[in-house]
């Protein structure tokens, strides 16, 4: 499909809580996608579903190198739905973030260093893993937006 318009900074649905996902069905793979093309659209590294005005618990983490962000570690797209943090770093690291919802900005925001996080694919199969650095970083901003939180309100 067409990349969707990416909600920005005001519209209310960035503030609210998404609402878990129940049904693994055809609606969800149609917005999932349409979720990738949006991000891909605008070179984005990560997107979450409240941004293209779907206020559903998933997103997507898809790290790659590229001019917004050089040093970003390649890996293959991945479809988060009902994302959890199982455990979390104590140690917290500053570093850059940019939201394709708050247009031109660049902030640097304290994260957890690594994650023990779960999800579940598109099939409904649950998955775990060790997330850490950029990737963990990504999660954690995707997962502010499930809960209604953008950059910000995460300004120290
Ligand atoms: O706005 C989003 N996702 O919500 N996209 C951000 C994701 C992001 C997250 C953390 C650090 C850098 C970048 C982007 O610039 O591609
Ligand atoms: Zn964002």
């Amino acid at each position: 499909p067409t990349p969707l318009p990416i909600c920005v900074t005001g519209d209310p649905v960035l503030y609210q809580i998404a609402a878990p996902v129940t049904e693994f069905d055809a609606r969800l793979e149609a917005l999932a996608h349409s979720a990738m093309v949006t991000m891909d659209a605008a070179k984005g590294v990560g997107i979450a579903a409240p941004q293209i005005g779907v206020s559903l618990r998933f997103f997507i983490v898809a790290s790659r190198a590229n001019e917004r962000y050089p040093d970003a570690p390649n890996m293959a797209p991945v479809v988060m739905v009902n994302p959890c943090i199982l455990a979390a770093s104590n140690e917290l690291v500053a570093g850059e973030e940019g939201c394709l919802s708050v247009p031109g900005k660049r902030l640097s925001i304290l994260r957890h260093q690594w994650l023990d996080v779960s999800w579940q694919s598109l099939d409904g199969e649950t998955h775990h893993a060790r997330l850490e650095g950029f990737v963990a970083r990504i999660f954690q901003h995707e997962l502010d937006h499930l809960d209604g939180i953008t950059l910000l309100e995460r300004i120290e």
